[in-house]
C-alpha cells in the first residue's frame, strides 16, 4: 500500500513559506536554517553534534538513495556515525529517495529520522532557498506539520552543555596521554587518536582538566556560539600559561582564539561542505577541507604572539591559528573529515610529534 502524502511547510523568519512533503517524523521543529553543499555524508553530518539546533538544507538534489548504515561499535564508540544520535533539528531536501541501495545500508533515511523524531521536508527548491540564505545570511526557521511552534534561536542556548557527556571516559592505551575536552566531539576525532599510540581521556566541556596528568590537550568541535563556553575558556587559559601542546578543531579553534584574548564573530551564512579550500599561511599550498561552522576567529583581534595558520580561499576568513613560540595550534576545518577529504589528517601526527618533543624536553 502506498502511504498518503502528508504536507508540511518550511517557514522562515522573513515570512517565506514553502510547502513540501513530509518524510521522517511528522512533527514540527524550529531552529537556525543553514545549508550544506556536500554531495554525500548525510549519516555523518546528521550525527555531528555541531549541527545541534539547526535545520539543515542539503543542496545536492537527490538525498536518501544510499540509505543509512546499521550501527557497529569500535572501542565502545560508533564505528560508523559521528555520535550516538541525530543532532539536527530538521532536514530540508529537494528529492527524497525512500528507495535505497548500498552494501551497508540497513534502513532508509526517512525511517532513521523517525527513530529520533526528526522531521524532514522534501520537494523544496533547495538551491533557490540557498540563494536566499546567502543573500540574507542564516535565518531562523521552522518545519510545521500539524501544530505550529515558535521560532527559536539555538545560538542563545548553551548547546555544548546539552551535547557534552556527563562523566570522564578512558579509551585505548599508548605512549601519549591526551585529554580530549568534549564539547560535542565527532567520533572520528576519537578514532583518529586511537589509531595513533594514544591513551585518551575524554572529559566534559566544563571539567577542570588542569589537575589531570596528561601530555597534550585537545579541544573538540561543538555546536552553537563559542562564547557560551565560559568554563572551557577559563580552564584553557590556565593551559595556555603552560607549555603542553594544545590542538583544537572547529569550536576548539574558536575557544583557543577566545582564551588567547581574541574575539569571534558570526559569519553571514557559514561554511558547510566537503570542498572548502584553505591555504597554509606562508606557503602557496592549498588543501581541500571538510567544514561545518557558522562562527570564526577574528584574526585582527589576536594578540601579537598568535597568528593565522590557515586562510579560507573563498572569503579570506581565519581557518586556524597558531602560537608563535609554544606548540599550540588549531584548525577551523575538520582534519578528521567524516565525511570529506582526508588530506589534512596529518595534523594529528603533527600534534603528536609536538607532544613527543615536549615530553623529550621534559626528560632532559
Ligand atoms: N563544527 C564546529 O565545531 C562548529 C563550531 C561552532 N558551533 C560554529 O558553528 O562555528
Amino acid at each position: 500500500m502506498t502511504q498518503a502524502v502528508k504536507t508540511v511547510k518550511l517557514i522562515l523568519e522573513d515570512g517565506t513559506s514553502i510547502e513540501g512533503e513530509s518524510f521522517g517524523a511528522f512533527t514540527s521543529a524550529a531552529g537556525e536554517v543553514v545549508f550544506s553543499t556536500a554531495m554525500t555524508g548525510y549519516p555523518e553530518n546528521l550525527t555531528d553534534p555541531s549541527f545541534a539546533g539547526q535545520i539543515l538544507v542539503l543542496t545536492t538534489p537527490m538525498v536518501g538513495n544510499y540509505g543509512v548504515p546499521g550501527e557497529e561499535l569500535y572501542e565502545s564508540i560508533s564505528k560508523i556515525f559521528e555520535s550516538d544520535k541525530i543532532h539536527i533539528a530538521g532536514l530540508v531536501v529537494n528529492y527524497y529517495s525512500e528507495e535505497h541501495s548500498h552494501w551497508n545500508a540497513a534502513k532508509s533515511l526517512g525511517d532513521w529520522l523517525k527513530e529520533y523524531n526528526i522531521p524532514g521536508i522534501c520537494g523544496v527548491d533547495t538551491r533557490m532557498l540557498t540563494k536566499k540564505l546567502r543573500e540574507n545570511g542564516a535565518l531562523l526557521g521552522k518545519i510545521v506539520a500539524e501544530d505550529d511552534v515558535p521560532f527559536h534561536d539555538p545560538n542563545l542556548d548553551n548547546l555544548v552543555a546539552q551535547v557534552s557527556p556527563a562523566g570522564i571516559r578512558h579509551y585505548g592505551s599508548g605512549q601519549h596521554k591526551i585529554v580530549l575536552v568534549d564539547c560535542g566531539t565527532k567520533t572520528n576525532i576519537i578514532r583518529c587518536f586511537l589509531e595513533r599510540d594514544v591513551e585518551l581521556i575524554r572529559v566534559p566541556w566544563d571539567y577542570d582538566f588542569t589537575a589531570l596528568d596528561y601530555d597534550g590537550l585537545f579541544l573538540s568541535n561543538g555546536p552553537g556560539d563559542p562564547k557560551m563556553c565560559a568554563a572551557t575558556i577559563r580552564h584553557l587559559q590556565k593551559a595556555l600559561a603552560q607549555d603542553k601542546p594544545i590542538f583544537g578543531i572547529c569550536l576548539g579553534s574558536q575557544l583557543m582564539g577566545l582564551a588567547a584574548g581574541g574575539d569571534t564573530f558570526k559569519l553571514k551564512y557559514g561554511h558547510r561542505s566537503h570542498n572548502q579550500p584553505v591555504k597554509l599561511t606562508g606557503t602557496q599550498r592549498c588543501y581541500i577541507t571538510s567544514q561545518n561552522h557558522g562562527f570564526a576567529v577574528d584574526t585582527a583581534t589576536l594578540p601579537a604572539e598568535w597568528s593565522m595558520l590557515f586562510e579560507n580561499l573563498n572569503d579570506g576568513t581565519c581557518e586556524g591559528i597558531k602560537h608563535q613560540t609554544k606548540p599550540f595550534f588549531s584548525t577551523q576545518f575538520h582534519p578528521e573529515a567524516a565525511g570529506g577529504p582526508e588530506d589534512t589528517e596529518y595534523l594529528f601526527d603533527d600534534f603528536l610529534k609536538a607532544v613527543a618533543e615536549y615530553k623529550a624536553t621534559k626528560v632532559k
